[in-house]
């Protein structure tokens, strides 16, 4: 039998574009569908513009502290518009590039919406019917809105790299990765910030002590949070304000409500009832370690498999696919030490094992801790703590986990991960010299 291609690939985000492009350099013939923007959540609306509004937040502390290091910096405003447009053109250029790259590649880039229409067909929005010898789902995952009265008042992640203006009081749903991001940022522009989450765990996965202590942090900022809280009735005011009245606490007037409650695979809709794709109970497509579905010729990686929900991960995933089918070179994805982080302010990172995790799973356990002021955090007045906690196996001292919060933690982590993931014990931690004076010379001085 001949089909169209050899591989067509649904969703051109983070796996979808990697899997693309190197099947096609593998020598497949391949077209990629996207009905929104080639890039996908990370590029369009997720990870990239939101660390350049992190970036953008975090002068807001930089031109307060500069004054301790002598600099005269006169009342400055901050001017939205300048920001969120800069923001969205550099999005555009990046959407450029991507789709260029997949050009030069040879990949057909069919700008609609696909959907599966059984083991081999693919109906495109324009009404065509397309085969190919595979396919491949990278659809992600999409913002869960809660269902009550008046939740339509709110945004989601998505709406909020638009937003015409700059909301005073923000209201936001949820306390894991994208709340506790976006209350550092809304905070920092100077928005009276208010988390509302269902239990009264943050960032939960997160080593416990580090989570507390942005937890203190965010307080001491003026964040605020009301915890136990579910959400029961939003109307909006006269003035344009919502009122927001939730169970277990007062109601909130906010300008802007802000769902950021998880993220649900995108599936509906896709016909892989067609095929025999089978779902799991949240709606993910169910894979096995080679990526491919209960159809034999589809295969599905990134957020719409419900796994680990980080762009390097979907990259690996479509990576391993594109070697694995057209590569004649099998690869699986190790899921073992995956280092992560939250681009809150300050921001926090974490590789291994958690304090917890290694008490429950390992017999033994050392815990070296340091609780230091930061020497710029000194200087400036500014009372933030930074904390660092490496986990050790207390039989084979071997260092199993790396948690930290503070400048920079993400950077520096990055680099202790690699440590983590070759197994180091941590006597070799402590035969590296310091590195001074640094925040990260603390990894090598923990007693
Ligand atoms: C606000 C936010 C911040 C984030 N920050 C980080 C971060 O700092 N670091 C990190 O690692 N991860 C971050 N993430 C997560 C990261 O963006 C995702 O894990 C990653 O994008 C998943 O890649 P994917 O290829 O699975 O899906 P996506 O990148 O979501 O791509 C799926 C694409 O498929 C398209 N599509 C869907 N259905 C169809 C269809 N039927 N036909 C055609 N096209 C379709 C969509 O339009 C989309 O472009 C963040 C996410 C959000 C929302
Ligand atoms: N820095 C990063 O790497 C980064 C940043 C943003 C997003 N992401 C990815 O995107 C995913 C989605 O982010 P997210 O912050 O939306 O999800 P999340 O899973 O991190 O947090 C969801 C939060 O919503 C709460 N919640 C769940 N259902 C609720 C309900 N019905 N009512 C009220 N609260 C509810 C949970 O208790 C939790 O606090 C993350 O899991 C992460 O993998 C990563």
């Amino acid at each position: 039998m001949t089909f169209d291609y050899d591989l067509f690939v649904i969703g051109a985000g983070s796996g979808g574009v990697r899997a693309a492009r190197v099947s096609a350099a593998h020598g497949a013939r391949v077209a990629i569908a996207e009905e929104h923007k080639v890039g996908g959540t990370c590029v369009i609306r997720g990870c990239v513009p939101k660390k350049l509004l992190v970036y953008g937040a975090h002068f807001a502390e930089d031109l307060a502290d500069a004054r301790r290091f002598g600099w005269d910096v006169p009342k400055c405003d901050f001017h939205w518009p300048t920001l969120r447009d800069n923001v969205l053109n550099e999005v555009d250029r990046l959407e450029g590039l991507y789709s260029e790259n997949l050009e030069r590649h040879a990949v057909e880039i069919i700008r609609q919406r696909a959907t599966v229409k059984g083991a081999n067909s693919i109906a495109l929005a324009d009404g065509r019917t397309v085969t190919a010898k595979t396919i491949l789902i990278a659809s992600g995952a999409t913002p869960v809105v809660p269902d009550f009265p008046g939740a339509e008042h709110g945004i989601t992640s998505n709406e909020a790299f638009h937003l015409e203006a700059l909301p005073k009081r923000v209201v936001i749903a949820g306390a894991g990765y994208i709340a506790n991001e976006f209350a550092g940022i809304f905070h920092e522009f100077g928005a009276k910030v208010t988390l509302v989450n269902r239990s009264d765990v943050i960032l939960r996965g997160y080593d416990e002590t580090i989570r507390d202590r942005l937890l203190t942090i965010s307080m001491m900022k003026g964040i605020e949070f009301r915890f136990h809280a579910s959400f029961e009735r939003v109307t909006r005011n006269d003035d344009g304000s919502l009122h927001i009245e939730m169970s277990n606490c007062d109601p909130v007037d906010a300008d802007l409500l802000m769902f950021a409650i998880g993220r649900k695979p995108n599936t509906e809709g896709l016909g892989l009832e067609t095929a025999g794709v089978e779902l799991d109970d949240k709606g993910a497509i169910v894979v096995d370690s080679d990526n491919r579905s209960t159809c034999p010729s589809i295969y599905a990686v990134g957020d719409v498999t419900n796994r680990v929900q980080l762009t390097p991960v979907a990259i690996r995933e479509g990576q391993a696919f594109a070697d694995s089918v057209f590569g004649d070179k099998p690869t699986k994805v190790d899921y073992e030490n995956i280092p992560s982080a939250v681009f809150s302010h300050p921001p926090l990172a974490g590789v291994g094992m958690t304090e917890g995790q290694a008490r429950n799973r390992l017999g033994t356990v050392k815990i070296y801790t340091a609780d230091f002021r930061p020497m710029k955090n000194v200087l400036a007045g500014r009372n933030e703590r930074a904390l660092y906690k490496m986990i050790v196996d207390g039989q084979t001292d071997e260092v199993v986990g790396i948690h930290m919060i503070g400048p920079d933690a993400p950077e520096i982590l990055q680099a202790a991960a690699i440590a983590v993931k070759a197994r180091l014990r941590k006597e070799q931690f402590d035969e590296v010299v310091a590195l001074h004076p640094t925040m990260a010379e603390e990894l090598v001085l923990m007693k």
